[in-house]
């Protein structure tokens, strides 16, 4: 091929280089391209897994992977409260670490959704305390 760059294959090679024990690194464009069904890298913890084999064997069905694809899963796959021997299994499936890490990852994939999917909208916290209010002044006018 063309790319001149060294790559390391996602097959079972032998240990990584040193300091990093995670292969090479993959941007956040290059998981995007991955997330169909017949061919779906992961994002989990800044590593990137490769689990189109393993979809079908998922006790948790494919559907959950795919909706992940593309995106940092770490907080879903953290949530489900995963075994030590479903973690066992990630790095049988390990491509590499994403470019700038778990921090850069987290800015780039969360982003767009990050304000619907957390929190909600942070003025929502602030009804109670209008209602509080709304309640002091109402009690203050009746005496
Ligand atoms: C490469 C990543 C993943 C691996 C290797 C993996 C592996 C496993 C394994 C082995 C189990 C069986 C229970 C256990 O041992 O903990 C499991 C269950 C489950 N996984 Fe994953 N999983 C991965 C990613 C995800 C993601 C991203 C989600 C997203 C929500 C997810 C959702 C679930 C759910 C809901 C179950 C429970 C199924 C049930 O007990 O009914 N998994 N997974």
């Amino acid at each position: 091929m063309s790319n001149t760059e060294q790559q390391n294959g996602s097959g079972g090679g032998g240990e990584e280089k040193k300091g990093e024990s995670s292969g090479r690194q993959v941007t956040m464009e290059e998981l995007g391209q991955h997330g169909s069904q017949g061919d779906l890298w992961l994002l989990v913890d800044g590593k990137v897994y490769d689990v189109t084999k393993f979809m079908d064997e998922h006790p948790g069905g494919d559907e959950v992977l795919t909706a992940e694809a593309g995106k940092d899963a770490t907080e879903a796959f953290e949530d489900v409260g995963h075994s030590d021997d479903a973690r066992s299994l990630l790095p049988g499936m390990l491509v590499g670490s994403i470019e700038g890490g778990v921090e850069k990852a987290k800015k780039t994939a969360s982003s767009a959704n990050q304000t619907i999917q957390k929190n909600g909208n942070p003025a929502l916290m602030f009804i109670p305390l209008a209602l509080l209010g709304a309640w002091f002044a109402y009690k203050h006018m009746q005496q």
